[in-house]
């Protein structure tokens, strides 16, 4: 059976994506503790030679050869295991650290850091539990160093003298901060680049629908709402609106003579010719098939609508020169007005429907406005 995401087409599912966003963070933080084992492990050698073979050495070597081990299969590994596995590991440094150096173990930040990447990676929940599980083993630790039951396993003042635990400390310190500034920058720019497409995405639902796909047009949803505008408009100024029903004459043969994506072609010729016939502030959108409808807001008288009209039946009528044919159509307009033939816009569109449909019985390529008779 196919998978989710497969079944969604090529684009991967928001959570598919953020698993992958995830996924990146993780293995850029197993990078940089693959560079700290790399480094870390000769250092610890190093060390050994200033505080005499300690068991926490054979650790540093054993935890560096899982790094090498995770690192190599971290394809293969999930990111629940990849984080899991990283907090576990930031957990056995810390807590032997703390355990066999007292307050002077600098692993103390790792228990820090496994909270840190809790926080970005699962949930508030968990991240308090290690919180609060970091501040028992301190207190655990603390209690045992104070009563003197634990001690450190080393010379402390020599360790603390010694260049090589200096240079392990300055060492893990600018690799990490460095994998971790790397990680959360490239979490960071994969998430803006998420909501950018989302934002897209959006932009594109919302255009589809209140625009037709084929011709780019506003579609009736939008229609509506200007007519709406227009009338409000008129009301205020005293000025007329008129809306011009128009189909066009003669498509049917278009189609079935050289097929639908010819049709297709025609139609968004004829869409841009219409609007090239009007102000900026009107409004032509595609309605059905083939009928449109042309808002002319702010008219000073509703003769003028005939003018329009009798341009965008010149327009249309122009030949149509498409894939090396020449093809035409026609186009007949119904003219109904605001104030004076309705008051409401399903009224105007029904009555510039009708005077539409008289055009086209008085012999089409023409405009009629709404009569009563
Ligand atoms: N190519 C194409 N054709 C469409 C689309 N939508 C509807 N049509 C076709 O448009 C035609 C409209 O039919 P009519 O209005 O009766 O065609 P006509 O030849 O203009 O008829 P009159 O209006 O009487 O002149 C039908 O054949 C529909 O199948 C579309 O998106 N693309």
């Amino acid at each position: 059976m196919k998978g989710k995401d497969s079944l969604q087409g090529e684009t991967p599912s928001l959570a598919a994506r953020l698993t992958a966003i995830k996924r990146t963070f993780l293995e850029r933080l197993w990078g940089g503790l693959l560079v700290i084992a790399g480094i870390g492990m000769p250092l610890s050698v190093m060390r050994s030679l200033g505080t005499g073979w300690l068991p926490v050495y054979w650790l540093h070597i054993l935890l560096g050869a899982c790094v090498l081990a995770v690192y190599c299969w971290r394809k293969r590994l999930s990111e629940t295991t990849l984080s899991g596995l990283f907090i576990g590991l930031c957990w056995v440094v810390g807590v032997s650290g703390v355990f066999s150096f007292g307050i002077a173990a600098s692993s103390i930040f790792w228990l820090v850091l496994s909270c840190l990447i809790a926080g970005i990676v699962h949930s508030v929940r968990i991240t308090l539990m290690l919180a609060f599980s970091l501040v028992l083993v301190l207190s655990v630790a603390g209690a045992g160093h104070v009563g003197g039951w634990l001690q450190a396993s080393i010379n402390l003042e020599r360790y603390q003298t010694l260049p090589s635990a200096w240079l392990s400390l300055i060492f893990v310190s600018l690799v990490f901060v460095y994998f971790i500034i790397r990680a959360v920058g490239a979490q960071n720019a994969a998430l803006l680049d998420l909501l950018g497409e989302l934002e897209t995405q959006r932009q594109v639902i919302e255009r589809s629908a209140t625009h037709d796909q084929l011709t780019g047009l506003p579609s009736m949803r939008l229609v509506e709402d200007r007519i709406g505008v227009a009338m409000h408009q008129a009301r205020r100024s005293g000025g007329k609106l008129a809306v011009l029903f128009v189909d066009l004459d003669g498509f049917k043969a278009i189609n079935d003579n050289h097929g639908h994506p010819v049709g297709d072609q025609v139609l968004r010729e004829v869409a841009q010719r219409m609007r090239g016939c009007l102000r900026a502030q009107d409004t032509v959108a595609r309605i059905g098939g083939d009928e449109f409808l042309v808002i002319l807001p702010a008219m000073s008288e509703l003769g003028a609508a005939a003018k329009v009209a009798q341009s965008l039946i010149a327009a249309v009528s122009q030949p149509c020169p498409i894939e090396g044919r020449v093809l035409q159509v026609g186009a007949s307009v119904g003219i109904a007005g605001f104030p004076d033939d309705a008051d409401s816009g399903a009224e105007l569109r029904r009555k510039a429907d009708a005077a539409m449909y008289r055009a086209k019985r008085e012999g089409k390529g023409r405009y009629r406005f709404f009569s009563q008779g």
